[in-house]
């Protein structure tokens, strides 16, 4: 039975300030498939996965069509349900003032922060009790944002983007600037969202990154796909000097990749 696909983007063009990043891109996003978008610095990773959230919009012309389950005109509300997302964009965002519990909780309310006049019902308070016990982050409701570790800050933002338990988690450039103790902790709980059904969007570019649970693999190059498919025969040596331009040596452990100057 074929199923509508998370996303459909046809011919879409996207500017970044007076920029064009993306131009004529298509892409199609499965349900039920976790993927990784690898590609350099600047090649417009974090500006598709701006379409998917909606944090952007693509340019409006007659031949371009953005889908999201099938929908062009998205409800914000009910698209956190169905993809939820952690950046360092997001997490750039908060005061340093804004306490943890109310990190997690301003997902409800799409809003960076708790504002007064958001009053939060028993049940959504319950929710963000639940979604911060799942991630140990319990102890972490009263300390503001600046007084935490980059990694327990991320962990909050992933407890955000879960509040609505989306059946998508994208992730951009989850583990930068963690430390090998938080960037090995997230990894180990994307897997476990990963095995507990949901499905992930990784955007990078460091293989590291890249659980083994991931199937397709999209390598990105100045605003455009250069490779896209099964991991085993897009992620290779070949193709990742390619993308960077420089001589790499891809190896592979335990399902987990690491790359080497060649
Ligand atoms: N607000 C902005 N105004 C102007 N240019 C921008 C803006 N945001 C991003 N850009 C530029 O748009 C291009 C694509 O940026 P994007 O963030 O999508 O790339 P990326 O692949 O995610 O890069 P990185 O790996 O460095 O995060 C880059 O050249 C970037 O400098």
């Amino acid at each position: 039975m074929l199923t509508t696909p998370l996303a459909v983007l046809n011919n879409l063009s996207a500017f970044r300030g007076e920029r064009q990043v993306l131009n004529g891109f298509n892409l199609t996003l499965h349900e039920g498939e976790s993927v990784a978008i690898l590609g350099p610095n600047g090649c417009g990773k974090s500006t598709l996965l701006k379409l998917l959230t909606r944090d952007l919009y693509h340019v409006d012309q007659p031949d371009s069509q953005l889908l999201i389950k099938g929908q062009s005109q998205i409800n914000l509300m009910q698209l956190r349900t169905w993809i939820g997302m952690v950046s360092q964009d997001l997490q750039a965002l908060y005061t340093p003032y804004t306490k943890g519990r109310d990190v997690v909780a301003s997902g409800l309310f799409g809003a960076i922060g708790v504002h007064s006049h958001l009053n939060l019902t028993d049940a959504q308070q319950l929710r963000v009790d639940q979604v911060m016990a799942d991630l140990h982050l319990e102890g972490l409701s009263e300390t503001m944002f600046q007084r935490l570790s980059t990694g327990q800050q991320r962990r909050l933002l992933l407890a955000r983007a879960l509040i609505h338990q989306p059946s998508t988690l994208i992730f951009d450039e989850p583990t930068n600037s963690l430390d090998l103790q938080a960037a090995f902790e997230l990894i180990a709980t994307m897997r476990q969202l990963v095995q507990s059904g949901t499905n992930l969007i990784i955007a990078t570019h460091h293989v590291q990154e890249i659980i083994p649970e991931v199937q397709r693999i999209i390598l990105m190059k100045q605003g455009r796909i250069v490779a896209d498919g099964d991991k085993k025969q897009v992620l290779t040596t070949d193709n990742l000097s390619a993308l960077y331009g420089i001589a790499l040596k891809l190896m592979e452990q335990d399902g987990f990749y690491q790359v080497y100057p060649a």
